[in-house]
């Protein structure tokens, strides 16, 4: 997987890169300059009947695919608290699907169904702003500026991200619209979602602010070892004229789902820091059955998280 050769694609990702580390307190050698702190679990897909009629992706035709998962807190600081008001949400669900020996494609969603920015360019505004309005800045700073005149921002920054009792009992968004290639060749779009089998469970503010910063971790480690986790994929399907290439724009509740399968995890990762470290997702899908639909954060985000990776392969401790 190279890197793209346009300078500017290559600028716009150092850029991003440095902003977050700027925000994070970083580079912290080793370790995702974004959803630092994280955790890799190990288990098997399987899918559901109904899903070949919307994909002949390998993993979807296929009895089961083994699977990795690496759910994460967001900030790009190794030892962010579970609970931190602002560091830890929105938590990630990276998902590799292993479909031969270098042979895989991931679903990388975090737990906001929301982005606060429809491009990277966007985004990048967004970081320096946050990164020029200290405590002593004067009012209005950069990033009221910012978020006045940005709604989708806004209404990222503003909309509830409750604390979960337990990753188990989180559920998770690819936010970007796919394509879905069938066998007969006719496309669907639709953007996945990540249900936890138990449903969604939350702490009120009280609650989350007496955890120990390590709850989630924690209690991700004792009740993997106690059996399994089960999430179900769904995908929500687009309709004619939904919108396909902007992450900052929701379709409406009431379109249908469809059940694409089921994630069984079963273990914690054995060298666990050292697979985190070496894991470089790709939000692309890049298979036979699966493809972008136009939104303009994919390419941006393939660039970073390469670079990132490398970065971090190359640090040579930390996860
Ligand atoms: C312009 C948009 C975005 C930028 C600049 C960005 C930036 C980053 C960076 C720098 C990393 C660390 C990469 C690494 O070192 O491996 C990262 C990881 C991650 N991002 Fe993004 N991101 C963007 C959009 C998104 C969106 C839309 C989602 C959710 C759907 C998302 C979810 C995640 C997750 C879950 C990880 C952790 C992946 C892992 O466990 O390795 N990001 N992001």
């Amino acid at each position: 997987m190279p890197l793209p050769t346009d300078e500017k694609e290559l600028a716009l990702g150092r850029a991003l890169l440095k902003a977050f580390d700027t925000v994070g307190g970083g580079p912290h050698a080793g370790y995702r300059a974004a959803h630092a702190k994280g955790l890799l679990l190990t288990g098997t897909f399987v899918p559901t009947a109904e899903a070949a009629s919307l994909s002949k992706a390998p993993h979807i035709t296929r009895s089961s695919t083994p699977v990795s998962v690496r759910f994460s807190d967001f900030a790009g600081i190794p030892n962010v608290p579970d609970n931190h008001p602002e560091g830890a949400s929105p938590r990630g669900f990276a998902l590799r699907f292993h479909l031969a020996e270098h042979s895989h494609t991931d679903i990388v969603a975090h737990s906001a169904n929301a982005f606060p920015s429809r491009t990277a360019e966007e985004f990048l505004g967004f970081l320096h702003a946050v990164i020029a309005s200290g405590p002593d800045v004067p009012h209005p700073s950069p990033i009221e500026q910012f978020l006045g005149s940005h709604p989708a921002a806004l209404a990222f920054v503003q909309m509830p991200k409750p604390f979960p009792t337990s990753f188990a009992r989180e559920h998770f968004f690819a936010i970007s619209a796919f394509k879905f290639i069938n066998a007969e060749g006719s496309e669907r779009h639709g953007r996945y979602r990540i249900v936890p089998d138990l449903g969604t469970e939350y702490l009120d503010a009280d609650a989350a602010a007496a955890k120990g910063p390590n709850y989630l971790f924690d209690e991700l480690k004792e009740r993997i070892a106690a059996g399994p986790v089960k999430f179900h994929i769904f995908v929500q399907l687009g309709e004619k004229g939904d919108v396909t290439d902007d992450a900052t724009v929701q379709w409406p509740e009431d379109r249908k789902q469809m059940k694409l399968g089921e994630i069984t995890l079963t273990a914690v990762a054995p060298d666990n820091e050292a697979e985190q470290r070496h894991l470089i997702f790709d939000p692309r899908p890049g298979v036979d059955g699966l493809d972008t639909a136009g939104d303009p954060l994919f390419e941006p985000r393939a660039t970073i998280y390469l670079m990132s990776g490398r970065r971090r392969r190359a640090g040579g401790q930390g996860g």
